[in-house]
């Protein structure tokens, strides 16, 4: 953290922030969702800290993961497409409903904001889920880009969606932040070239935190927005 504050580099412009697990506690959606899906075959239902586990790399992964419950790699392959397509119709039925804010979301984005910093988000999420997500939680306004896991060729952990938005910002990675929950973001941001920062209340795979790469863990959007301001006071 100390290092982030004190690098030399160019101030940071822009933060590229994470949906789920970084602004929206998402867990009990996801928990609905995939047990009404988990219904309409015959499953019992799984707890909210197993879901927990499996949230980050997309719902293709979500679903496999879910079905490796059940089957073998066969079985699961067998089943994806009517799995994945109940689980798109309930999903999209409750999305949000269930969901909350965390704490600082909305101020930390405030701050950023009067900064003048650029903001976007890229989510592992449907696009189709993000944008009305996003729009419910009085969210879409702040980002001027929204890219979701399906939005372009390939998603975190891969660089590709950070580098699309540094390219649509016209800023070096080096001027640019991203902010999220889970190993998926830092591991972006190393690739692209961004600083990263954590925080600690998200999904990151059943791991903590502490054991993911960063230039700093923050307990909230505000902090970060804190964070950035320092930083760019101490560059030139
Ligand atoms: O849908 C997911 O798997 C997680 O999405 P996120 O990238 O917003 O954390
Ligand atoms: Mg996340």
């Amino acid at each position: 953290m100390t290092n982030f504050i004190q690098s030399i580099h160019a101030p940071i412009r822009a933060a590229i922030i994470d949906l789920d697990g970084t602004m929206l506690d998402t867990l009990p959606d996801f928990h609905v969702a995939i047990n009404a899906m988990r219904g309409q075959f015959g499953y019992a239902p799984i707890a909210h800290e197993q879901i927990a586990l499996m949230i980050g790399k997309g719902s293709e992964n979500l679903i496999r993961a879910v079905l490796a419950l059940e089957h073998d790699a066969t079985g699961v392959e067998q089943r994806f497409d009517e799995a994945m397509a109940l689980y798109q119709r309930h999903y999209l039925a409750i999305n949000g409903d269930h969901s909350l804010l965390y704490d600082g979301v909305l101020d930390g984005l405030d701050a950023m904001k009067a900064d003048g910093l650029r903001l976007a988000c890229v989510t592992n999420k449907p696009i189709a889920f993000a944008t009305p997500l996003l729009a419910q939680k009085g969210l879409a306004e702040y980002f001027e880009i929204v890219y979701g896991g399906d939005s372009l060729p390939r998603k975190k952990p891969d660089p590709m969606p950070l580098l699309q938005v540094c390219a649509d910002f016209d800023l070096a990675p080096s001027q640019v932040v991203a902010i999220g929950d889970s190993s998926n973001d830092a591991e972006a941001a190393r690739r692209a070239g961004c600083f990263v920062l954590t925080v600690p209340y998200g999904y990151n795979h059943g791991q903590a935190i502490h054991e993911t790469d960063s230039d700093g863990i923050v307990t909230s959007l505000v902090e970060a927005a804190t964070l950035i301001r320092s930083h760019n006071h101490n560059t030139y």
